[in-house]
């Protein structure tokens, strides 16, 4: 396959991965949006966490809370625990990477807050202990993950909502997230400022 039939059958993969994702996720992201906009109605705040290209993802939804998606609006309280590479490198030094995301969970998270928690194989064991420390503080789940789920899809709670983008290939479920996080912006300003 040549360069071009091959950035060809990326695009060919990548929509049909939307189109399965949309029938089967739809009710899951509105019920992941419904969560978010109880938390945020009641002041509370939306902490994200992920690796790699999750960890964009987790940045991308968290500035498009404090900052603005696509109306103009007031700042929305939300934090990637991804961005302090001081508290990031000095929990993997003193503790083990996998408490990087959980330590700043027990510090910052209240009761109804909501952790959205990244992890596109449902492996990455410092996503996993981000979500039990959120369960110890009360604080609420959206999981996007992909694949099988991974040990993440079984430690989730009633409370908690799963986003398993149906696929085996890391970038094309991560295509699929960055739609979800977009959705659920929409859904979110819609909710809390009405439709422009
Ligand atoms: O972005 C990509 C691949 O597209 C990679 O950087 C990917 O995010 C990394 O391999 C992550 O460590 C994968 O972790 P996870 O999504 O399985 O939790
Ligand atoms: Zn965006």
């Amino acid at each position: 396959m040549d360069s071009h039939d091959r950035i060809i059958q990326h695009f060919h993969d990548s929509i049909r991965t939307k189109q399965m994702a949309m029938d089967a996720l739809a009710p899951a992201i509105v019920d992941a949006g419904e969560l978010m906009v109880r938390c945020l109605s009641r002041d509370g705040k939306i902490l994200s966490c992920g690796n790699g290209g999750s960890a964009a993802d987790a940045q991308h939804f968290s500035s498009e809370l404090l900052n603005r998606f696509e109306m103009e609006r007031p700042g929305l309280p939300a934090l990637a625990l991804t961005t302090d590479s001081s508290t990031l490198t000095s929990i993997a030094n003193d503790e083990a990477y996998e408490e990087v995301f959980a330590k700043q969970v027990r510090a910052l998270g209240q009761n109804g807050d909501v952790l959205l928690a990244i992890s596109t194989s449902g492996q990455s064991p410092n996503v996993a202990a981000a979500i039990r420390a959120a369960h110890e503080r009360g604080v609420h789940v959206v999981a996007f993950s992909g694949k099988d789920g991974g040990p993440i899809a079984g430690l989730l709670q009633e409370t908690d909502v799963e986003i398993r983008v149906p696929s085996n290939v890391t970038a094309r479920i991560q295509e699929v997230h960055l739609l979800v996080i977009h959705c659920l912006c929409d859904l979110i300003d819609r909710s809390l400022f009405g439709s422009d």
